[in-house]
């Protein structure tokens, strides 16, 4: 199925439409088990702030002691670093939510922090046992992924052209020369990604057009982003404001 491109010309426009199609999700998912969701950093958390929480009508439907979040990629830095991409949605999203209901997140080990390695295997571990994952050889599903795409299209920590995009058999694993400060990161794999219910980008501004050229126009030149589009088994949207995909040769899609 080809991404769904839905597009406004106004962020406040691009948050509302996104926190409809989240609830969307939530409401269709089995609320016997936990909603299973996985959040990037960046500028995501600014718009699903605006979308979840600031959108009254959105934020009351939300329930978010059945979220269970995990993150799609993590900066190896202490969780109330400034880099942190915990403590960015702590900062940006959690800390607003009113009322007292709470989600669950899954955050790194962070006592962990000198070896990558043994990070990556321990959230990896706690996915696993939490998706009840019995071999090796099956892949958690999420019920939503939430991404952004970085100027080189880049997204998790799945860079262009790193080796990373070739890992076929692990769910986490862990990058230390990442072109993007900071280099230490764990990032979900494609596996993980491609295998989920939802995926759903967010991009913004007219810094992002020329690589949302490339990754709709040329999804042969396999950027990371691109690499979703095209293999995702679940539901792939983008919303993005217009800025964002002038000049781009895309289908949009109407909410
Ligand atoms: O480094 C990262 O960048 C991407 C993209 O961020 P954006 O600010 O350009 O939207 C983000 O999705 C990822 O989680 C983060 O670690």
């Amino acid at each position: 199925m080809p991404p769904s491109v839905y597009s406004y010309p106004e962020s406040s426009q691009v948050a509302a439409a996104l926190g409809k199609h989240i609830l969307s999700i939530q409401e269709s998912s089995n609320s016997s088990q936990p909603f299973r969701v996985a959040v990037s950093g960046g500028s995501l958390i600014n718009a699903l702030r605006k979308a979840l929480v600031e959108d009254s009508e959105i934020a009351s439907q939300i329930n978010w002691s059945n979220w269970a979040i995990y993150f799609s990629d993590e900066r190896l830095v202490e969780l109330d670093h400034a880099d942190s991409n915990y403590g960015l949605l702590k900062r940006d999203l959690l800390d607003h939510i009113k009322g007292t209901e709470q989600p669950t997140v899954y955050t790194i080990d962070s006592s962990l922090l000198d070896n990558a390695s043994a990070i990556a295997e321990k959230y990896q571990e706690v996915l696993h046992k939490n998706f009840n994952i019995k071999n090796d050889s099956s892949i958690p599903i999420f019920d939503l992924i939430l991404l952004g795409c970085g100027p080189d299209g880049h997204t998790c920590s799945l860079f262009p052209g790193h080796s990373l995009l070739k890992e076929e058999s692990k769910s986490v694993a862990f990058i230390e020369d990442s072109p993007k400060p900071p280099p230490r990161r764990i990032t979900l794999t494609f596996p993980v990604v491609n295998n989920a219910k939802n995926v759903v980008f967010v991009a913004e501004g007219a810094g992002k057009a020329p690589i949302l050229k490339i990754i709709f126009e040329q999804p042969e030149e396999g950027l990371p982003s691109s690499i979703v589009n095209t293999k995702a088994k679940g539901a792939v949207s983008w919303f993005v404001n217009d800025p964002a995909v002038e000049g781009v040769n895309v289908q949009k899609s109407l909410l």
